[in-house]
């Protein structure tokens, strides 16, 4: 039995704490400032009112006041459950409390802009801890199509686990698999993470045929628009293989669990895709912003934001191909510049 102390509350950090329970480890839950209500509601009634289940029985839930009450000196392991807005205030907690180097597996998907080049978030967190406490500690990350909902009810699950430590990855997918939890080892830390991040931006993309269909009018058999999200899609696939090779990572993670497959649930629901319908109605991404999707943190454009410039660079000095990235461009001239989306079907799959 190990002991895991999950920082952040939100839905698939507590949803991790069902693998974690029924695999007989001690789990410790951490609410940020942000998810006290959260933590009252579990330490009163053991529910969790975002994910509408009970918790299983035994889960010690805490407050961010309390993280180092919470890590003790017996944590082996963290959780790194906030999502990317929160990684600045995890890593303030992590400098502050941690008093020796414990594992930290981030289930927090994002990429990080750093001096013209791309750095994966374990990576990020890595180097801030080790810059700031010189302390060095091993980095794993979550990939894989894993909707919280689902996997708070046990529903069947596959995702893959990556760790630059040998031996990291498979210590944690014995510790948490179940018989409907299936972790898989993965060597590919770049593609993993590439992938987790850029599947949010590009199912604003896939999203966004569905509000071409809601705006356009009826047509004479009711037809839907699903062969245009379909291109999209594949046109997305081969988009995060360009970015992928860029980022040292592999194709097996873009046509596998953590690229194709994490697309598909995510293009089945969630902020992105509904980012995307909201364009294909024809608003630009600021009218969204200000209008129906005003109070939702949208992991993927804020990505396509923070990336924009790098991106750009990269593609201007030739280390990406542009020709080989349309709806990456189309994309970011939305998010950036206010403009609407305009799918560039003439570019799409082009490649050879
Ligand atoms: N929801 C899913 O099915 C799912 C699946 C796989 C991975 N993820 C990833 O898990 C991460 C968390 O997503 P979620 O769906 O649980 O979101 P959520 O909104 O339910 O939870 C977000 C968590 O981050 C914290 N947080 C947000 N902004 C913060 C800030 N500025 N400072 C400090 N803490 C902050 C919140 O308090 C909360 O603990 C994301 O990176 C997401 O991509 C989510």
């Amino acid at each position: 039995m190990a002991v895991i102390t999950i920082l952040g509350a939100g839905v698939m950090g507590s949803a991790m704490v069902l693998p974690a329970r029924d695999k007989g480890h001690e789990v410790r839950l951490v609410g940020t400032h942000l998810d006290q209500a959260i933590i009252d509601s579990v330490t009163r009634t053991g529910r969790h009112p975002r994910l509408n289940v009970k918790l299983p029985d035994g889960v010690k839930a805490f407050t961010h006041s309390d993280f180092g009450k919470a890590l003790g000196d017996d944590t082996d392991l963290i959780l790194l459950g906030v999502s990317s807005a929160g990684v600045g205030w995890a890593i303030d907690r992590l400098c502050e409390t941690l008093k020796k180097p414990v594992p930290v597996m981030m289930i927090t998907k994002g990429l990080m802009p750093k001096d013209g080049a791309i750095l994966t978030l374990p990576d990020f967190v890595q180097a801030e801890v080790k810059r700031r406490t010189g302390m060095a500690l091993d980095l794993a990350a979550v990939g894989g199509p894993c909707i919280a909902g689902e996997l708070a009810v046990r529903r069947q699950t596959g995702v893959v686990i990556t760790s630059r430590t040998a031996g990291l990855a498979a210590k944690l997918c014995a510790w948490l698999e179940t018989d409907y939890y299936h972790p898989r080892v993965s060597d590919d830390m770049a593609g993993v993470e590439l992938c987790a991040a850029f599947k949010n931006f590009f199912a604003i993309s896939v999203g966004w045929a569905a509000g071409q269909h809601e705006k356009a009018p009826p047509s004479e058999n009711n037809a839907f628009n699903f062969n245009a999200a379909s291109v999209i899609f594949d046109q997305a696939i081969a988009e995060m293989m360009v970015l992928a090779r860029y980022m040292g990572g592999t194709e097996k993670s873009v046509w596998g669990m953590p690229g194709a497959g994490d697309l598909y649930v995510t293009c089945q629901a969630g902020r992105n895709s509904r980012l995307g319908r909201q364009l294909g109605l024809g608003l630009s991404y600021a009218e969204v912003k200000a209008g129906p999707m005003k109070d939702d943190t949208i992991e993927g454009a804020e990505l396509g934001i923070a990336l924009a410039a790098t991106l750009k660079q990269l593609m201007a000095a030739g280390k990406l191909a542009a020709a080989e990235l349309p709806v990456t461009a189309a994309l970011l001239q939305a998010l950036t510049a206010n403009d609407k989306l305009i799918m560039p079907w003439g570019k799409l799959h082009r490649y050879a």
